[in-house]
């Protein structure tokens, strides 16, 4: 695309693509001067046109310019980059149905319930904290919601893929940072808002209105999908614009879960909607996933694909790797491995375990948090988990440059009456919770979900995975089978 046709009176360059990072700039790129927290673009300028940058977006004047290179000084670098990101790749967010997903929690399960029952009528996407995806496309993810330069350049390879539309997982830090300005959503879907990231938004006000964020700006002919049970739930609907609609299961909303039957490999549940009910089967278990189910199928159903061709779909949702992921090797107790990383989440898995371990028999947690993020929430987990556990062991999980036997100790101020140990690894942890579980426990392994990563401090190392580590410790330990370490 030439500068001429993104600025007025601009010269006939032609741009290659677009840059944040000067670390990646390509020749021919047009480079956007971003303040960051630790960094000001500004700084690279040079090193970008040694690369063979074309155009400089920027805000600070700019001294020594260069022959040959286009300089545009702009108010606001990433308000310019949202419009031009979202141009530049010939505006694919207005050509595809957009599905916009923001919450504390939920948010990866309601946009993978999404992308898979969506699928079945029409080509569906996916970006988020697990992945970008769509058709055969299976690519790691960068950010939860990435840059505004990814989400509009993935968007358009999505529409040469032919999809017709997209699930996107929207973090309160991309609407804090402006990443989805130009994304045109249909449909903007509210999960819950609870205790969370501090560390970046300060106080939880902050942090709401982060979230509120994606519900202002949505278009007025766009759909507001809310969770009426959430205490949020007045304010967020105050701020909308667009037609709200309503999903829940405690209040009287429009999509009502009622009469809900959960078990350890399913659940039931009658939908009222409209003044009809739908007798509802689903493969998910735990009372909040029935929430993001209600709000998955209210979205889905307020797109025009009928209620009764969605629900045929829910009871066979393809397992979300690392959310709520039943173990099972034949042994004779339950294992569960589950990315709960907030103190809601952590209740409402351990709430869940609860329900499906009998009386007499012992819920065993294995977990720890991450270092360098939100330490106000350690104690928190160590309350909620002495609330419910009969054995906790402690262990390593992102620990960057912290020791994790602090973070432990942190955890540990927390639990007042049950049995715990630190174990460092976070194998050797795993294997001694699977060692110790007896007939009819409940083993979970919190925190790390599906990721294969462990952040330390020189930066990301490979991990097994929980969910293989907790397979192959089943088989090698509790079953006495025979097991290829070297698949972990
Ligand atoms: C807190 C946060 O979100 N930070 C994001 C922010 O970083 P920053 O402000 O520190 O950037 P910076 O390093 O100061 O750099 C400023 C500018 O200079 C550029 N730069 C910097 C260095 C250099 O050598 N050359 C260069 O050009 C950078 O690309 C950037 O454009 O802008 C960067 C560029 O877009 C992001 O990569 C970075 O995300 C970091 C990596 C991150 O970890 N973010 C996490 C916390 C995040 O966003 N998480 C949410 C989900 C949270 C959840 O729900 O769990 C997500 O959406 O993933
Ligand atoms: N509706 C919900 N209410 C409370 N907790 C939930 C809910 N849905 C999921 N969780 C918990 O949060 C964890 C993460 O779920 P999910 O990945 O869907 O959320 P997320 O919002 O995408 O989180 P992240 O952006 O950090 O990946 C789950 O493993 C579960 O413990």
């Amino acid at each position: 695309m030439k500068l001429s046709q993104m600025f007025d009176n601009a010269p006939d360059i032609e741009i290659g693509g677009l840059c944040i990072d000067s670390r990646k700039v390509k020749k021919n790129d047009m480079y956007f001067c971003m303040e960051g927290m630790v960094h000001d673009g500004h700084e690279f300028i040079d090193e970008v046109i040694d690369k063979g940058a074309v155009c400089i977006v920027h805000t600070k004047p700019v001294e020594n310019t260069r022959k040959g290179v286009a300089y545009i000084k702009v108010e606001n670098v990433n308000n310019t980059l949202n419009i031009l990101a979202s141009k530049f790749y010939g505006y694919p967010s207005r050509k595809l149905k957009v599905f916009g997903v923001t919450g504390t929690n939920g948010k990866s399960t309601i946009t993978s319930i999404i992308k898979d029952v969506y699928s079945h009528f029409e080509p569906c996407g996916y970006i988020g904290t697990i992945s970008i995806s769509y058709g055969d496309v299976v690519l790691p993810p960068s950010l939860t919601t990435p840059d505004a330069i990814l989400i509009h350049k993935t968007l358009k390879d999505m529409l040469d893929a032919k999809m017709k539309a997209v699930a996107l997982e929207v973090s309160s830090h991309g609407l804090e940072l402006g990443r989805v300005q130009s994304v045109d959503f249909d449909v903007a879907i509210f999960s819950n808002l609870t205790y969370d990231h501090l560390d970046f938004h300060g106080t939880i006000e902050n942090y709401f209105e982060a979230k509120k964020k994606l519900f202002t700006n949505l278009k007025p002919d766009g759909v507001a999908v809310l969770n009426m049970d959430d205490a949020y739930f007045e304010r967020l609907k105050e701020a909308c614009s667009a037609r709200v609609v309503t999903y829940g299961i405690e209040k009287d909303a429009d999509y009502r879960g009622s009469e809900i039957q959960i078990g350890t490999d399913g659940s039931s549940f009658i939908l009222y909607h409209d003044g009809k009910e739908y007798p509802v089967r689903t493969n998910l278990v735990a009372m909040y996933n029935i929430s993001n189910l209600l709000a998955a199928i209210a979205a889905m159903a307020e797109s025009g694909i009928p209620l009764e061709e969605i629900l045929p779909y829910v009871n066979s949702l393809t397992q979300v790797d690392g959310r709520m992921e039943r173990i099972d090797e034949g042994q004779l107790f339950n294992v569960i491995v589950d990315f709960a990383h907030t103190p809601d989440g952590l209740e409402k898995v351990f709430e869940y375990a609860k329900s499906i371990t009998e009386e007499g028999h012992a819920i065993i947690s294995v977990f720890g948090s991450a270092g360098k993020r939100d330490t106000k929430k350690r104690k928190v987990f160590g309350e909620i988990a002495d609330r419910y556990c009969e054995s906790i062991i402690l262990t390593e999980d992102d620990p960057r440059d912290e020791d994790p036997r602090d973070i432990a100790n942190e955890i540990k101020s927390g639990i007042e009456h049950t049995n715990n140990i630190f174990i460092e690894d976070r194998y050797a942890a795993i294997r001694q919770a699977i060692e110790s579980a007896n007939v009819g426990d409940t083993v979970l392994i919190l925190g790390k979900g599906d990721e294969v990563f462990m952040y330390r401090e020189f930066g990301r190392e490979p991990w097994m995975g929980d969910n293989h580590v907790a397979r192959h410790c089943i088989r090698k330990y509790c079953l006495g089978l025979e097991d290829d370490e070297e698949k972990l």
